[in-house]
């Protein structure tokens, strides 16, 4: 047996928030501002991705093809991708934008963080105000075009609304009506949150 001097281990108790929405519906800017008031640190799946494509690593071709079809990368990359992330950074309270996106990344997720989410914020819009917003983002995201943006509602529709479904029938689903003004979709998300930090959750 391991000999120690009986404190624990260094182990870190983190609070995870998972940020749902579909494309466009605001997840990222809202996220920012959960940051600034609550303390979070924001982890957005989908720009560590775009990280990797950047850096030229070994899965970016793949990821960035995959992104250009609007489809989902393989879990297995998308989480250690996270979970490194959530390492590197000091911090017990994380948001994750635009993560989980199908049951697979759910059951990666929890194999190798052994992590279960406080509550999902879902963010609530019609398709035709996200595709308004994707094509007036100016970003210069390649996925941003007509075509790309109805595979990603699909995706959307088939593999991450049965999610949100499913923790709905938790309980755990916060939903917003996204389709507002900024602020006052922040005013709704601010309620949230404010209870959710009362309840020590
Ligand atoms: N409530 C809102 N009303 C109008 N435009 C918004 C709203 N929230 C975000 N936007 C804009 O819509 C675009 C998409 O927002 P973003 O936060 O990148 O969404 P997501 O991360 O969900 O794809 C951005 O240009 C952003 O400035
Ligand atoms: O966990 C993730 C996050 C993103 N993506 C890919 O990255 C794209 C862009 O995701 P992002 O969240 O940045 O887009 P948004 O929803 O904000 O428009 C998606 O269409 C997917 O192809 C993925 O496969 N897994
Ligand atoms: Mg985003």
């Amino acid at each position: 047996m391991e000999e120690h001097d009986g404190r624990l281990p260094k182990q870190k108790k983190v609070k995870v928030v998972f940020v749902l929405g579909g494309p466009g519906s605001g997840k990222g800017t809202v996220c920012a501002k959960i940051v600034e008031q609550f303390g979070y640190s924001h982890l957005s799946s989908g720009e560590l991705l775009r990280k990797e494509i950047k850096a030229g690593s070994e899965h970016g071709t793949m990821i960035q093809n995959m992104m250009n079809e609007g489809k989902l990368v393989p879990s297995d990359i998308t989480v250690r991708l996270i979970q490194k992330a959530m390492q590197e950074t000091d911090n017990d309270k994380f948001l994750l934008d635009g993560f989980p996106r199908d049951e697979e990344n759910v059951r990666t997720f929890e194999k190798l963080t052994k992590i279960e989410p406080d509550f999902i914020l879902f963010l609530d819009c019609p398709e035709e105000e996200m595709t308004k917003r994707l094509l007036s983002r100016n970003q210069g995201r390649e996925d941003d075009n007509i075509e790309t943006i109805k595979k990603r509602f699909r995706v959307f529709q088939e593999s991450t609304l049965p999610l949100v479904n499913y923790y709905a029938s938790k309980g755990k689903v916060r939903k917003v009506d996204a389709a507002r003004p900024v602020e006052a979709v922040f005013e709704s998300v601010k309620t949230i949150f404010s209870s959710a930090n009362e309840q020590g959750a």
